[in-house]
């Protein structure tokens, strides 16, 4: 990098850092280093040519002043710079107009500062502009004229003062809007409805689709308050105020809705959780119970009602057939002549519920062993099926595949018991991680690879048998105490129609299903891995997009330019991640979410391709595999 950008990015940095200390540590920023050979903290460079592509730092209790021109009059910065994100500091701004000379920007994020004033209008000249944030802060005046930049995809502006009216965006090009809580006024423009009332909501003097409240109310110049009140005693409201009472109205009665929903499920909640169906749970509705979700399950009634109309098995073989008392316990040595009492008796805690059941934490004081016991509702695959899968799996074992240890089978209950796994699954670590922590690229990488693998091997294994794992997603990859990732929940589900595939329903239709429809379950779990690759890599979460889309359609309706500054989480490209094994990765998963299922790659190949990048990705940071890392 250039003396000249050396120095510029040094005064930038000086000008931005002000008095407070920082929250985080920051190194390089100095006259005599190089911002792409060492790593600043905060920068990121182009892999091929050493300029610097993006200046990041959110959360770092920023409180001095952002100065662009600092930056942007110089030639080389003002010609690379795509990125510039400092959201959630204490800055403010000065000179802001010099910021259209860095015309290469793409992303422009300050969201949660102190900056104020009127967005100059020299901003709507950066041609490139693809997504602004500058909500929660003070800035005034008219929107500028930012709809004149043609790519622009968000305009993020909540919770600031800006006045005037909405210009006319291009609102099919915008996948994210919101000027929520500000001072606007007038008519949304046409398209606006695109967009939800929340986008919109906080200004009193907007109206018009999808506002409750009609322009027609507005728009006509008003008549003086007392002849206003004169028309109304004689014609009683007219059809704009009919609309929006009625708007009101409808407001209202679902707000009632809402509420009466609410405390009709926390009545239910406050039923006494139970392992057993409603309907074989002897204890009196009337109990008191307490609201907790520590539960102890069970009375003796009910483990006479539960175990005289079930088969019980124990031992270490499903072929030993029925003792009385105990579960069928499958691998584990460590929970060994567990018995059903015992999993009764013991405390338990909801973890959660899934589409298929509940899952249960329970302390097991006697074998001093946390559990994770699923409950399966719904499940209509007879016993001996059940039985039958379960040996199958109980043969086919991976250390990255969590084994179910014991199970229990009646005409009414399915439990299944696994180990506790204590660290969470992969969705509570990439969507649910307390700000300020990331989970690093070579980890990401990492979990991909061992899940390929692991998958690849189960396929393998049971593709005769026709076992699918049925549901796979980041909720049912866990971490076990070594911070390891495992699949969990192998072959028990039905088939996700995550794809769009017609359904099948592998645990109710096993038998009846032809050759082909088994092997397109086993490409839906090919699906279902790009999907959690794609989560890897976007650090998003795979529903619904603000746009609409889910994440593997979102992915694949950006084009491949803009996968950079798009797609890939921004704690990766902060972090300084090889750009080029991301986009291999990106490849691969597009691959996987293919809508036709053809044309997916083979469980074999990904996991190769995969495990290649992670092997290229070792080699280049000279790191020896080194299981997990979070870093503050
Ligand atoms: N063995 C385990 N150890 C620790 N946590 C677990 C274990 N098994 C499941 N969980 C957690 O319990 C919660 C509920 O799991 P569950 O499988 O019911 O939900 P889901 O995966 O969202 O839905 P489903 O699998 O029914 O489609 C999830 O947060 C999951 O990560």
């Amino acid at each position: 990098v250039e003396v000249s950008s050396i120095d510029a990015l040094v005064s930038f940095f000086e000008n931005l850092s002000g008095n407070l200390s920082l929250s985080k540590p920051v190194s390089g920023w100095a006259r005599d280093s190089d911002p792409c050979e060492h790593n600043w903290t905060g920068i990121v460079c182009f892999d091929q040519i050493p300029s610097v592509k993006s200046i990041t730092f959110e959360s770092f209790n920023l409180s001095g002043t952002f100065k662009p021109d600092t930056i942007c009059s110089d030639t080389s910065l003002a010609a690379s710079i795509v990125v510039i994100s400092l959201g959630d500091n204490n800055l403010v701004g000065e000179n802001l107009e010099a910021l259209a000379e860095c015309k290469k920007l793409t992303h422009f994020y300050v969201s949660r500062n102190r900056f104020s004033g009127v967005i100059p209008e020299s901003l709507s000249h950066l041609n490139n502009l693809k997504r602004l944030d500058i909500s929660n802060n003070a800035f005034s005046g008219p929107v500028s004229s930012f709809p004149r930049i043609s790519g622009l995809i968000e305009f993020v502006a909540q919770n600031n003062r800006l006045s005037g009216s909405i210009p006319e965006f291009d609102f099919s090009n915008l996948v994210n809007l919101n000027v929520s809580n500000n001072d606007l006024s007038g008519p949304i423009p046409p398209g606006g409805d695109l967009f939800p009332a929340a986008s919109y909501l906080g200004n009193p003097g907007l109206c018009g689709n999808p506002l409750p409240n009609s322009c027609e109310t507005q728009l006509p110049t008003p008549p003086s308050a007392a002849q206003k009140s004169d028309d109304r005693k004689k014609d009683g409201p007219n059809a704009a105020e009919v609309l929006m009472y009625s708007g009101y109205a409808l407001v209202g009665f679902g707000l009632f809705l809402v509420i009466v929903i609410k405390l009709c499920k926390k009545k239910r909640t406050k039923k006494p959780e139970s392992l057993v169906e409603e309907g074989h749970d002897t204890r009196e509705s009337k109990e008191p119970y307490d609201a907790s979700e520590t539960l102890t399950f069970a009375s003796n009634e009910f483990r006479s009602v539960v175990m005289s109309k079930s088969e019980v098995f124990a031992g270490n073989s499903v072929e030993s057939g029925p003792v009385s008392s105990s579960l069928i316990v499958l691998t584990s040595p460590e929970v060994n002549g567990l018995r059903f009492e015992e999993l009764l008796k013991a405390p338990a805690e909801l973890l959660g519920r899934g589409k298929y059941g509940s899952v249960y934490k329970v302390k097991c004081e006697e074998h001093g062993m946390m559990l994770a016991v699923k409950r399966i509702k719904d499940w209509s695959l007879g016993s001996s099926d059940f039985k039958s899968r379960m040996k199958r799996l109980n043969h086919v074992k991976h250390a990255s595949v969590l084994p179910v240890v014991a199970f229990y089978c009646s005409k009414q209950e399915k439990l299944l018991v696994y180990e506790y796994q204590p660290n969470g699954s992969l969705l509570k670590f990439l969507h649910g991680m307390p700000t300020g922590q990331t989970f690093d690229w070579s980890s990401r990488l990492g979990v991909a690879s061992t899940i390929a693998e692991a998958l690849a091997f189960m396929h393998d294994e049971l593709r005769q048998d026709g076992i699918p794992h049925g549901n796979l997603k980041s909720s049912n990859i866990l971490f076990n105490k070594n911070m390891e990732p495992c699949i969990s929940e192998y072959g028990l589900m039905t088939i996700d129609n995550s794809d769009n595939s017609p359904a099948i329903d592998i645990i109710n239709n096993t038998s009846q299903l032809n050759p082909d429809q088994i092997e397109s379950a086993f490409r839906a779990d090919i699906h279902a891995l790009g999907v959690i690759l794609l989560e890897l890599l976007t650090g998003k979460p795979p529903m619904v997009q603000n746009n609409g889309m889910d994440l593997a359609k979102w992915v694949v309706s950006v084009v491949k330019e803009e996968w950079t500054v798009e797609v890939f989480d921004r704690a990766l490209i902060r972090e300084g991640a090889s750009e080029e094994r991301m986009v291999n990765l990106l490849q691969i998963a597009i691959k996987c979410v293919d809508r036709s299922p053809d044309s997916r790659p083979s469980i074999n190949q990904i996991a190769l391709m995969i495990n290649n990048i992670k092997e290229e990705d070792e080699r280049s940071l000279d790191v020896s595999e080194s299981p997990f890392e979070i870093r503050n």
